[in-house]
């Protein structure tokens, strides 16, 4: 029986104003705990729709662009204030529509908030070098321009951080912004977008669009007038948008899947390799892209390791993300649940045996969510579909190899290079996993999951387009360089 009597309707945020889209049409946004109680509704947007967001885009982003760093950081500042005061009803709202447990969501929102104030910093930081000049009576510099309109599409897996580190920077540099976000957390986008028009944004400066991936994505990467896009999600979607930016000539900027192994030396301490592992690995459902899926361990401790591991994968409780004992929600969506069972599926078919989980919980309280069980397989290899690609779901591929040289050699058999781990004592095995390990984070004696905001954020191989996110390195994707010779 569905439960949407009372659930609200959100609006599109266009220059600065909420309106309904021209195409009169809704569409529920449900929770994945109970899929019969809907969130909210939110607009299914026209073209039309995103042409009059992205005209007043690019109207505003003239006179934004011209005030001064520290003004536009001001503005930041505020829209974090309004966030830290509506902590606790945006990760609720999070937590209805997207799944995650609720310290989780909270954890996510306080981020977007310390990531505000963070680039409402940067727009009193430096921009540019001075480079000396052949001709001694020359001074020779580079300084920063924004793009113009920058088109952010974003993932529901971390539905108030992604958009905030795409946004954050984009609008500190001087541009404005289109947001369009996935439709199953876009009632948590508006509560986000609520807050910057609270913190007085000038009209047009940040716009948000909701609808289809295929009209109102593909109709950002497409539409003449907006610059840059910057993409968090999935490869298919990611290579399309790409293309579609390239054959127009626009920047864009592609964070897409993971494969991320952690690797557990002999010489690690298990106890807080098996944490590790559970945290990277089934937090949020497995649903992040730094998320742990293989887990390559040292024959001479793999029983072990294996056995610590089982026993606390025996006490996770899975349930509605809202209910304080929870420790894993559901998955977010009906599709991905079904793309987690059936990659179970082809772990079973082909020869991996299923140590725990498997299918979906037997609770009858369960029944309307999209719950799945913790699941971990033994016996991998790394020519099963399991270990190759990526599930984004809270499995666990258990692989038993004899040296480091061949745990780092199996930990790269992959086509993604987003993040990786290593549990050891060793600074010979640490050293070698620095250098040798093709991902854009590596990290040692902590879990593959965990993004600092003032760090460098990316992947290698299929993971991104080589390009960075946050911290400093975000100046790059959304400002041009411009070098400067003056002769007096
Ligand atoms: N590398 C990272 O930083 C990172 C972070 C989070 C998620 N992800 C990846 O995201 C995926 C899960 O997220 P998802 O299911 O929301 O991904 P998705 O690719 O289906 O959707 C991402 C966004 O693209 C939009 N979209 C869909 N079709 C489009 C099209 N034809 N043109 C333009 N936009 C379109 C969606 O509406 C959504 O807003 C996983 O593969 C995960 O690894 C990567
Ligand atoms: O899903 C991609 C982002 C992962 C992240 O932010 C984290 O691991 O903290």
């Amino acid at each position: 029986m569905s439960t949407a009597v009372n659930a609200p309707t959100y609006q599109n945020y266009i220059n600065g104003e909420w309106s309904a889209s021209v195409s009169g049409q809704t569409v529920s946004s449900i929770s994945p705990a109970n899929k019969n109680e809907v969130v909210g509704y939110i607009q299914l947007s026209t073209p039309e729709d995103l042409d009059r967001a992205v005209q007043s885009a690019k109207h505003a982003q003239k006179a934004w662009r011209k005030l001064a760093g520290s003004a536009r950081g001001e503005f930041l500042y505020k829209a974090a204030n309004v966030m830290e005061k509506r902590l606790n009803e945006i990760a609720e709202t999070m937590t209805r529509e997207m799944g995650k447990t609720l310290p989780e969501a909270k954890g996510e929102t306080a981020r977007g908030i310390a990531i505000l104030r963070y680039y409402a910093g940067e727009g009193m930081r430096k921009v540019g070098d001075v480079i000396p000049s052949t001709d001694a009576d020359a001074l020779m510099f580079t300084t920063r321009v924004p793009l113009g309109v920058v088109g952010v599409i974003a993932p529901w897996n971390f539905p108030v951080a992604i958009p905030i580190w795409k946004m954050a920077p984009a609008l500190i540099y001087g541009n404005s912004v289109v947001l369009k976000p996935a439709q199953e957390t876009a009632v948590t986008a508006a509560k986000v977008i609520e807050c910057f028009a609270e913190a007085g944004f000038p009209a047009g400066v940040i716009n948000l669009i909701t609808g289809k991936g295929s009209v109102i994505g593909q109709g950002l990467a497409e539409h003449s007038d907006v610059s840059g896009i910057t993409f968090t999600g999935s490869n298919q979607v990611g290579k399309q948008v790409g293309q579609a930016c390239l054959a127009r000539g626009a920047k864009y900027q592609l964070e897409m899947g993971g494969k991320n192994p952690v690797i557990v030396a002999a010489d690690a301490d298990l106890d807080l390799a098996v944490d590790g592992t559970i945290s990277g690995g089934l937090r949020s459902t497995g649903q992040k892209c730094t998320a742990t899926s293989r887990v390559i361990v040292l024959s001479e401790v793999y029983d072990e390791f294996r056995e610590k591991l089982m026993a606390k994968v025996r006490t996770i409780k899975v349930g509605n993300g809202l209910e304080g004992d929870t420790w894993m929600g559901p998955c977010a969506n009906e599709n991905q649940l079904e793309t987690v069972l059936s990659y179970i599926q082809k772990g079973i078919e082909e020869g991996a045996e299923l140590l725990h989980g498997g299918g979906r919980p037997e609770d009858p309280a369960l029944a309307d969510g999209f719950f799945v069980t913790p699941t971990v397989f033994d016996n991998v290899t790394s020519s099963m579909t399991i270990s190759k690609e990526e599930i984004f779901g809270p499995v666990l591929a258990l692989i038993k190899v004899d040296t480091i040289e061949q745990a780092i050699e199996a930990a790269n058999e992959v086509e993604f290079g987003l993040s990786a781990s290593i549990y050891t004592a060793s600074i010979s095995n640490l050293l070698s996993f620095i250098q040798d390990m093709d991902a854009g984070l590596v990290r040692v004696n902590a879990e593959t999951a965990g993004v600092e905001l003032q760090a460098p954020f990316g992947g290698m191989k299929q993971s991104s387009s080589h390009s960075r996110e946050q911290g400093q390195a975000a100046i790059e994707f959304f400002t041009a360089i411009k070098t400067v010779f003056v002769k007096a």
